[in-house]
């Protein structure tokens, strides 16, 4: 099970790169074999790599992907084979005279970062002092390695990848990679890049229809767009995570259109919901049972915006299933309307004003495992003083954890700060809310524990494109939950969407729109069906923010929650007496 904290983890895997060290004093070619090794014919130009001076080789860094062949040399010179991973290339004069290569993979590396083997590699004796703080910034590997740079034909796209459309007789395209630091506009040069893919949809693009190229690519990196023609060019940043890139010519000019992954996922959910509804497919549950799926009207409808260049099918597909994890999500978050409560209840709890009582009206969405929602769960004045409190400045991207660690994940895209409440400070809105929480579960669904020794209220903050997508908050689909883990989950949402961003419990297509102040109760002990098993979907117009309150039994002001967890170390305040620190303990 994937358990959500709320933790920045550090650290990510090794890229794939190839760095050439040339310590010969000539300048060398670097070529790229489009079809491996064997391939004499068909070679792309890399340009060239600069002599080495005075002992120490220039460096040349590429970004590559396993299986990537590579050929250096001058005149006549030597072969070199990529396998993928970070590997250095050394390139020196071998004891015949001639040019030699040395390829060292990861595990030749590893002992010369490491420092116990010196500075040099071990066959020509290159120097890498010029590449070993790089190496020990990156080294070791860590987690699985890299996404693959390239994944067609029905694979899954990798993470940070551009998919570049080229509109049917493109003509020549050339993708270039800017040095950092460059001017974004009327910049040239640059290395050319990944052009395997791109050449090959260059090539399918002379037709009649469009093609796209799949391309790795990096936060922040700065691509060009050129079309062989010097004056038609334009340059585009590349924000990180996958993004899609269009050209067209307008005027005579190259235009590119640049979608990011969240504007990405926002379009084609509009075209989508366009199609379903020209077509008049129901809004109501029944939409699922009619299994539409609008692929074809996507083919013919998905225009980007700006360029008006329209998606190739396989791609509209790819990219609807990993930015949307599948049709159906998308027509329960996007296209669906609210489920209707099948009755409602009245909670007693205390009034802010007065301490008094109060009557919160609860409608019942589910009974059996419970889901509960009220509308004014708290006035805006409350909800302003929780947003102030969370600020937006300490705010960090959510992981995902279960197994001892956490990590970032496309699952959840969302930032997020844990909030403490100092129990002991009755005119904190957060205390009085956190003690509401408390209240209201344990009237509503017979919560057996108190706001002490509990988990910090969890503030989410999501911006257009932002999701949670299906998980369950603790163990899912059991008949007893173990005393001290999650039990049941709240939310209390501050500011609701103006489109998309409902709370959706997949397993039975139950849908909430939040408002602003309302709340959201839902229960999983027991939960042997996994009903709980829930989603943020995507905001489409607006933000978003919810206050989620885990809620567990067994623990207390002695008993803290964190003893039932692995997740390592955790920021919390640092010396927890009892649950209620206040915040200038923190
Ligand atoms: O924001 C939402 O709608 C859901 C959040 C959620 O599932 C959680 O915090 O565990
Ligand atoms: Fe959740």
């Amino acid at each position: 099970a994937c358990f959500l904290v709320a933790r920045h983890a550090a650290g990510g895997p090794a890229p794939d790169r190839l760095v050439v060290l040339n310590a010969a004093a000539e300048e060398l070619g670097l070529e790229w074999l489009r079809a491996g090794p064997g391939d004499e014919g068909d070679a792309v130009d890399l340009g060239n790599i600069p002599a080495g001076s005075a002992g120490e080789p220039s460096a040349h860094t590429l970004d590559t992907a396993a299986g990537h062949a590579f050929r250096v040399g001058g005149s006549g010179g030597p072969m070199a084979v990529h396998l993928g991973d970070l590997n250095v290339l050394a390139v020196g004069r071998g004891a015949s005279g001639g040019l030699d290569v040395e390829l060292l993979g990861p595990q030749q590396l590893e002992p010369v970062a490491a420092g116990t083997r010196g500075a040099r590699s071990p066959r020509l004796g290159v120097s890498l002092a010029s590449v070993l703080d790089k190496l020990s910034e990156r080294w070791p590997p860590q987690g699985a390695g890299p996404p693959p740079a390239v994944a067609r034909g029905g694979g899954a796209l990798p993470d940070e990848a551009l998919v570049v459309v080229v509109p049917a007789g493109a003509g020549r395209l050339e993708l270039r990679r800017l040095p950092p630091g460059l001017p974004s506009e009327g910049a040239s040069g640059g290395e050319l890049w990944d052009s395997s893919s791109l050449v090959a949809a260059l090539e399918a693009a002379a037709g009649e229809a469009a093609a796209t190229a799949v391309v790795s690519a990096r936060k922040g990196e700065v691509f060009y767009l050129a079309s062989g023609a010097s004056s038609a060019s334009q340059t585009f940043l590349y924000p990180g995570e996958l993004a899609l890139v269009a050209a067209a010519w307008a005027g005579g000019r190259l235009e590119a259109e640049l979608l990011g992954e969240d504007d990405l996922k926002i379009f084609l959910s509009d075209v989508a919901a366009r199609c379903a509804e020209d077509e008049g497919v129901p809004r109501g549950p029944e939409a699922q049972a009619a299994a539409w799926q609008g692929y074809e009207c996507l083919r013919d409808r998905a225009r980007l915006p700006r360029t008006g260049v329209l998606l190739p099918e396989h791609e509209g597909r790819a990219l609807l299933g990993k930015l949307w994890s599948s049709w159906d999500h998308w027509l329960l978050c996007s296209y669906q309307r609210a489920s209707e409560p099948l009755r409602s209840i009245d909670i007693n709890v205390t009034s802010f004003e007065g301490g008094g009582p109060e009557v919160l009206r609860a409608q019942v969405l589910r009974e059996d495992p419970l889901v509960l929602a009220v509308r004014d769960f708290v006035g805006a004045g409350v909800c302003g003083e929780l947003s102030a409190e969370a600020g937006t400045n300490q705010l960090e991207q959510a992981t995902v954890g279960g197994s001892g660690s956490t990590q970032l994940s496309r699952s959840r895209r969302t930032l997020t700060a844990n909030l403490w409440p100092d129990l002991e400070d009755p005119d904190s809105a957060l205390t009085r809310v956190a003690l509401r929480f408390f209240e209201f579960a344990r009237a509503a669904v017979g919560l057996a524990a108190g706001a002490e020794g509990q988990e910090p209220v969890n503030w989410l903050f999501y911006k257009p494109g932002y999701e949670y997508r299906p998980h369950c908050d603790g163990p899912c689909g059991t008949r007893h939950v173990k005393t001290g883990k999650r039990v049941a989950s709240s939310l209390l949402y501050c500011a609701a969407a103006d489109e998309g961003g409902g709370t959706v419990f997949p397993r039975d297509r139950l849908k909430f729109e939040p408002s602003p102040g309302s709340f959201l109760l839902f229960s999983y002990n027991p939960d042997p069906r996994s009903l709980s098993t829930h989603a943020a979907c995507p905001v489409l117009r607006g933000q978003k923010t919810t206050a989620t309150q885990w809620y567990r039994e067994g623990v207390s002001a002695e008993v803290n929650w964190d003893v039932h967890e692995n997740w390592g170390s955790f920021p919390r305040p640092k010396s927890r007496k009892r649950a209620g620190t206040t915040r200038k303990e923190l």
